[in-house]
């Protein structure tokens, strides 16, 4: 597929029920100005905050050198969140307030298929669907409660009104928590799957970072190939969007010989891109080599589109190199002090449709500390 006829399209999303598409315009500004000053302050002892949050918990599970089991699901959201809310509100927050920021969230993100409707009639939608309109009001209610005295405490360097800083807030948390966590997860249930890959990234990792170094960093990870490949090779195989945020098209495009007229809303379907078996040979094999021989991969599929796990074109994930710096962070610093081994019957790669495609059975694992980190 070209990438002109994503050009040509435009997204809806949940968000049109609340602000005008100027509004929703300035937001997409504002959430790349955010993210253009994030990637540059990089926020690294936001990272480590949470990773060393992510490896006691961990340790909490693994005794000295003995292996001990968990499900690591809801170790790697506790990480994210507490992540998110050092970038949101700039301090380290108590366990409790991360908890009921995650848990409003949580109650947010499962209950957008019912939403959905309202952003298709904004105004109609309101009287119609009345009773989702109010439970929609009253979760950013919620929201506002929760988060209000958070921006208050950080607002003498902001410009923007309290409500907006909720909104892009809850952008951020919701555009990015759940796709990065899911995506953690199968990339660990592929490493424990297949204990030879789970080895040759610990070799990477081994001849880039000295014995007893506590952190993995931004400058090593970008000496680390493999790593890259694993994480790609995931995100194709298992991308935590199946589908992309609905787009419309702002005029008539031929598609295959097929009329799709303006105006009409098209969804594309990114797990099938991923697995498509005329571009990848073997799709359904988790197989990161297949990058390293690929050169610099273009994830952003500004040349060809081969996968699309963060969309393409002009509305593509703004927060895509975040997003990978943070996944390349967690993976190799988790493996650098962990061995991950299979717990029970094995690992399950059912899917399951949530906010994004988790897996159906949470990812149990043994795990026991390296010998290299003290
Ligand atoms: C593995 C991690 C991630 C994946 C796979 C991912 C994927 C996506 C996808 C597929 C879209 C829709 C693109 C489209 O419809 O064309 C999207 C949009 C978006 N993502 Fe991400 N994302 C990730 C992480 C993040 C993070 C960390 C943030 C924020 C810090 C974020 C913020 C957003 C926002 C704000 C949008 C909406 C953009 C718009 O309205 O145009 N994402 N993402």
């Amino acid at each position: 597929m070209a990438t002109d006829k994503f050009l040509s399209c435009d997204q809806q999303n949940i968000s049109s029920a609340f602000y005008s598409p100027t509004w929703l315009r300035l937001r997409r500004n504002l959430t790349y100005n955010i993210l253009h000053t994030l990637r540059i302050k990089s926020f690294a002892c936001a990272r480590k905050w949470a990773l060393d949050a992510l490896i006691n918990r961990l340790k909490s599970h693994s005794s000295s050198y003995e292996y001990h089991h968990t499900k690591i699901r809801e170790h790697i959201q506790h990480a994210l969140y507490s992540l998110f809310a050092f970038i949101c509100f700039g301090e380290k927050l108590e366990d409790k307030k991360i908890q009921d920021i995650k848990d409003l969230q949580r109650r947010l993100q499962l209950s957008f298929d019912e939403f959905k409707v309202l952003n298709l009639f904004p105004s109609l939608g309101k009287f119609v669907f009345h009773k989702r309109w109010e439970k929609l009001r009253q979760l950013r209610q919620d929201q506002e409660k929760l988060m209000v005295p958070l921006i208050k405490a950080r607002k003498e360097n902001r410009k923007l009104e309290e409500k907006e800083i909720v909104a892009l807030c809850s952008e951020f948390f919701t555009g990015g928590i759940d796709t990065t966590s899911t995506t953690l997860e199968w990339i660990m249930a592929s490493l424990v799957k297949h204990p030879h890959i789970q080895d040759k990234l610990f070799k990477e990792i081994k001849g880039v970072v000295s014995d007893g170094e506590v952190e993995i960093k931004d400058g090593d990870l970008r000496k680390m190939p493999y790593l890259r490949a694993v994480i790609l090779e995931s995100l194709r195989r298992h991308p935590p969007s199946h589908f992309l945020i609905p787009h419309t098209v702002t005029k008539n495009v031929v598609l295959g010989g097929f009329l799709v007229p303006k105006n009409s809303i098209v969804i594309f379907i990114v797990v099938e891109t991923g697995r498509n078996p005329n571009v990848w040979e073997n799709p359904m094999e988790f197989k990161p080599e297949r990058f390293l021989n690929n050169g610099d991969f273009d994830i952003s599929g500004t040349k060809e589109i081969k996968m699309m796990p963060f969309g393409v074109g002009k509305r593509m994930c703004p927060a895509y190199r975040l997003a990978m710096l943070h996944l390349k962070y967690f993976v190799a610093n988790l493996v650098w002090h962990f061995n991950f081994n299979c717990f029970g019957e094995g690992v399950d790669l059912t899917e399951k449709h949530e906010f994004t495609a988790v897996m159906q059975n949470p990812l149990e694992v043994q795990i026991a500390p390296r010998l290299y980190v003290q």
